[in-house]
């Protein structure tokens, strides 16, 4: 297992780029600690695969380096870099018994036969494929030679780290689940440094001690599941993380007074502004309907089960909030409050941290 350092990495995947807009991953100084989960999230085409793929040697970077443990690998060939990675499609050897499959990784590092069996039933098992680990691949569902891949790369105990890029795409919701626990025992029993590529959040929040937040070829943020649901340092992480995402307010902020549309409030704290562009970011749970307030006009409700999602109207934009599943919601027009605590301010797309929280930190 390893700490991952990205030390100034970027890569532009054209040979004579010119400006920002021609890499795919914006430059980036990153540590990736030892033993910890990561789930790198994020929408198409920001950028998940080609850093994968960079760490695990697949790609060279066109700028800066990567280390594991503080040694350079970034000139190292995948086989010298001692990672396991499973990808979106199964690649299993056909011709192979489901067993042998498992073996393969294992017996091409010598192993003596009796660690390898072992080995081989105890992953057999995680996969939930013991019952046919002597039938050949060949004549196999996808969902069930993508068992075999996740299992091939989890049955090595010594490797650096443990990468999975979409892995469970081809796999059925119910085995999603399963699957995904049993990655997350595997982790809590060996430690090994992962790395998961996602773009489905309830897979990143459910697998990762760590999410790590891309958009537009830049890492917004690396967070546990609950500051990206409470500080989300980026309005794109605010808008991807939760359901429905952040509401955002253009909005201008003076002392401590905030003005969203024609309707002034007290932030109870002052932000270090700069000039920029300010937003206002509440997620739906921070919204409550009230008698006054900032107005606004209900336009429906709908019921999910555990709570409402009620969608309002404000200026012409739509806005979200949850409402108990008890609470009764006013038809038309009505008031919105933010709950305190509940509020976080944006500069240009990024998070200002408030007076208040940076003294309490100092
Ligand atoms: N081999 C390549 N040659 C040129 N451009 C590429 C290549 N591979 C990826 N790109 C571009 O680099 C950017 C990042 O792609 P990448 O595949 O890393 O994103 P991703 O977040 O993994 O997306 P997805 O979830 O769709 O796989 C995209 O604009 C993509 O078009």
């Amino acid at each position: 297992m390893a700490k991952i350092t990205l030390s100034n990495l970027a890569h532009s995947y054209l040979p004579d780029p010119q400006s920002e807009d021609d890499f795919a991953l914006k430059e980036m100084t990153h540590d990736w600690r030892d033993g910890e989960a990561y789930a790198l999230l994020g929408s198409s085409g920001c950028g998940k695969t080609t850093l994968l793929n960079i760490i695990s040697g697949l790609l060279r970077p066109s700028h800066g380096r990567v280390l594991f443990d503080g040694r350079d690998v970034t000139d190292h060939p995948t086989a010298e870099r001692n990672i396991a990675q499973v990808f979106q499609f199964p690649v299993v050897y056909d011709t192979m018994t489901v067993r042998e499959n498992l073996a393969f990784p294992l017996k091409n590092r010598g192993l003596p036969a009796p660690e390898i069996a072992r080995r081989v039933q105890k992953v057999g098992d995680m996969i939930g494929m013991e019952a046919v680990l002597d039938r050949k691949a060949r004549g196999l569902t996808a969902d069930a030679k993508q068992k075999i891949s996740l299992g091939r790369g989890m049955v090595r105990e010594d490797v650096n780290a443990l990468l999975f890029d979409e892995p469970l795409t081809v796999i059925d919701p119910h085995m999603k689940w399963e699957l995904r626990t049993q990655l997350k025992k595997l982790h809590h029993d060996f430690g090994h440094t992962m790395i998961y590529v996602t773009h489905d959040q309830t897979e990143a929040l459910t697998f990762a001690d760590k999410v790590v937040v891309m958009y537009d070829g830049r890492v917004v943020q690396i967070g546990t599941p609950q500051e990206l649901f409470e500080r989300p340092a980026h309005t794109f992480v605010g808008y991807f993380i939760g359901s429905p995402g952040m509401n955002l307010f253009d909005a201008r902020i003076d002392g401590t007074k905030a003005q969203i549309g024609g309707t002034r409030f007290d932030l109870g704290t002052t932000y270090p502004l700069g000039g920029g562009r300010v937003k206002i970011g509440v997620r739906p749970e921070y919204i409550r309907l009230s008698d006054t307030g900032l107005p606004a006009r209900v336009k429906r409700v709908e019921d999910v089960g555990r709570h409402k999602i009620v969608r309002l109207e404000m200026d012409g934009a739509e806005v979200n909030a949850i409402a108990d599943e008890s609470g009764t919601v006013p038809d038309g027009g009505t008031h919105v409050q933010f709950v305190e605590g509940g509020v976080n301010v944006y500069e240009n797309d990024w998070r200002v941290a408030a007076r208040r929280e940076t003294e309490a930190a100092a």
